[in-house]
Order: structure tokens, then C-alpha cells, then sequence
């Protein structure tokens, strides 16, 4: 960890990949602390702010809300958690060139991001574990309408992204197909969280 700065890792992956599952069980046995960008979002929508109505809109078509919006938020967050010495998950973020260049300008120099942890499965299985969730999420991107829009936003946006951090040496890929546990422990050892 460089000295003074937050050491971020960003968490990528499809709708329904497993960012969420995946990042709990880091906080529990890790101690990281987890932001999820999409639960930041839902929560400044609920919130009724002035961003609400756009924030909405966007989700509903499985769009990418504009960066400033979405970076304030982690920021702010970063920043209620405590900045000093903490290690972050940061979960579905950056999720375009947007995200990435909005980060960079106002985060590039402050924190310290070590690894992008892609988590990959096939849109078959994203698909039917959304729409399992949709039975009790409440979510209104939980619908098979919305899941095919955020497939493809995610092709078109977020895999370049995912590129970017592999040419950068960062990106740590994971099959997150199968049981929970298993992906856990390859997620632990190809982030060297465990002896092998
Ligand atoms: N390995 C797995 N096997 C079966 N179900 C899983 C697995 N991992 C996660 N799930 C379930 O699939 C659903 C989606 O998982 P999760 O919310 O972790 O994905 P996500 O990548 O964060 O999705 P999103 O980006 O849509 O929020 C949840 O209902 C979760 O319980
Ligand atoms: N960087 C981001 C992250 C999310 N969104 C919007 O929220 C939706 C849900 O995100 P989840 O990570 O909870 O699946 C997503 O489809 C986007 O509409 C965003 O705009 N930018």
C-alpha cells in the first residue's frame, strides 16, 4: 500500500456475475470496505435529490449515469469510511471511458488502484440468476428486458474497460461460475489473500 493513500480495487463483471456476493464475503473474512456504485446510486435516487428523476431513467434503461454524479458519490463515501490505510472494493465501477476518465481527473492522485477484479461468466447464467433475484430484488433493472440492455452496455462499455486494466497488469480474472465457496477461494489466491 503506498503511504498515506487508500488502495482501491475496482470489481468488474455482468449484471448477475457476482460482484455483490462475492465482495460481502471479502468485507467478512478481508476487511475490506465495499462500495457498490449501483447501491450508491439506488440510494441517492430514493433520497429524492435534484439527480434523482436522471438517476432513475438511466437504470431503468440499463444505461451508464454521467460520471460526476456517480464519482461524487464513491468520493463521499471513501470519505465517510475513513481515508487513511483503508482498503476498497469498489464494486461496478468504472463501468465506461466516462467512469475511467472522471476517476482519473479527480481521484488519479489521491488513491492508489492496485487490481481490477473481473469476475466472468456467460450471459446465459448471469441472465437466469437475475431474473431468480428478480422474484424478491424490487429492483426495476431486474426484468428480462432491462437484463439484455445491461448485457449489452457491459459488452459495449465496461469489457474495454476490463482491457485496459489487463494491458496495465492489474486485472485479476475469475470463472464466477459454479458455487459461491469455490469462487471464493480462487477469488483468495489469485488476489494472494491466502497462501496457495
Ligand atoms: N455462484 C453463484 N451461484 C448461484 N447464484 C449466485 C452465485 N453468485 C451470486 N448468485 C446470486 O445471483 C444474484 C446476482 O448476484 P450478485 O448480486 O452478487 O451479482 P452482481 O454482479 O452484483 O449483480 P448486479 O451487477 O446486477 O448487481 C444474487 O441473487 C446472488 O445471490
Ligand atoms: N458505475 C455505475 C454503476 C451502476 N450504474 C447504474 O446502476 C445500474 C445498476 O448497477 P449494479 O452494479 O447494481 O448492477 C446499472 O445498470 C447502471 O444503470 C451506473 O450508471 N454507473
Amino acid at each position: 500500500m503506498e503511504v498515506g493513500k487508500p488502495e482501491v480495487t475496482f470489481v468488474l463483471g455482468g449484471p448477475g456475475s457476482g460482484k455483490g456476493t462475492q465482495c460481502g464475503k471479502l468485507v467478512e473474512k478481508h476487511g475490506f470496505i465495499h462500495l457498490s456504485a449501483g447501491d450508491l446510486l439506488r440510494e441517492e435516487r430514493n433520497s429524492g435529490s435534484k439527480d434523482a428523476e436522471l438517476i432513475n431513467e438511466y437504470i431503468k434503461e440499463g444505461k451508464i449515469v454521467p460520471v460526476e454524479i456517480t464519482c461524487n458519490l464513491l468520493k463521499k463515501a471513501m470519505e465517510a469510511n475513513g481515508w487513511d490505510k483503508s482498503r476498497f472494493l469498489i464494486d461496478g465501477f468504472p463501468r465506461s471511458q466516462d467512469n475511467l476518465d472522471g476517476w482519473n481527473e479527480v481521484m488519479g492522485d489521491v488513491v492508489n488502484v492496485s487490481t481490477c477484479l473481473y469476475l466472468n461468466t456467460s450471459e446465459d447464467i448471469m441472465t437466469e440468476r437475475i431474473l431468480k433475484r428478480a422474484e424478491t430484488s424490487g429492483r426495476v433493472d431486474d426484468n428480462e428486458e432491462a437484463v439484455k440492455k445491461r448485457l449489452s452496455t457491459y459488452l459495449e462499455s465496461t469489457i474495454p474497460i476490463i482491457k485496459h486494466f489487463e494491458e496495465l497488469g492489474k486485472t485479476v480474472e475469475v470463472d464466477s461460475t459454479g458455487e459461491i465457496e469455490d469462487i471464493f477461494s480462487t477469488i483468495e489466491t489469485s488476489m494472494k489473500l491466502v497462501e496457495e
